[in-house]
């Protein structure tokens, strides 16, 4: 199987904090801790997923947002390329639109999340910016 699932992911900053939500326990990388984002569909752009993926889960209106990095990750039962943008302005109060658990973390505590391990490099970014 060398099929790559391109992800869009957005990391929702306000105030030094970022909003997170917590995967179904059913769902890949299960009862992990994430930002927002899923993947992009055949016709879309990546931005145009991120926009979709985001107002779809937790129903915010992205207006600015900016490239922070591409990860690729072998999960062994799969491959993933997580395109993930910061995203500093949008309309609504995020929350979870699948009845998912949610939180706001300061950057400075990220490190103690549990997250899936392709997160890793996500969370070194945000800590050195
Ligand atoms: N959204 C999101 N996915 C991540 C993160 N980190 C990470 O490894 N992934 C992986 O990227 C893939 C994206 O998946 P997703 O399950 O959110 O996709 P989706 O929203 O389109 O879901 P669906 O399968 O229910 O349609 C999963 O395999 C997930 O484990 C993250 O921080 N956020
Ligand atoms: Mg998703």
């Amino acid at each position: 199987m060398t099929n790559i699932v391109e992800v869009a992911v957005g990391v929702i900053l306000r105030d030094k904090e970022v909003f997170l939500t917590r995967r179904a326990s059913e769902a890949h990388q299960g009862g992990k801790w994430e930002f927002p984002g899923g993947k992009r569909e055949a016709n879309e752009s990546m931005p145009e997923a991120l926009a979709r993926e985001l107002q779809e889960e937790v129903g915010i209106e992205v207006l600015a947002s900016t490239p922070l990095m591409q990860i690729s990750h072998d999960y062994g039962d799969k491959k993933v390329l997580l395109d993930v943008n910061l995203v500093v302005q949008f309309n609504n109060e995020p929350e979870s639109k699948e009845g998912l658990e949610f939180r706001w973390v300061p950057i400075n505590r990220l490190s103690e999340v549990d997250f899936p391990e392709a997160n890793s490099a996500i969370v070194n970014k945000l800590l050195a910016v």
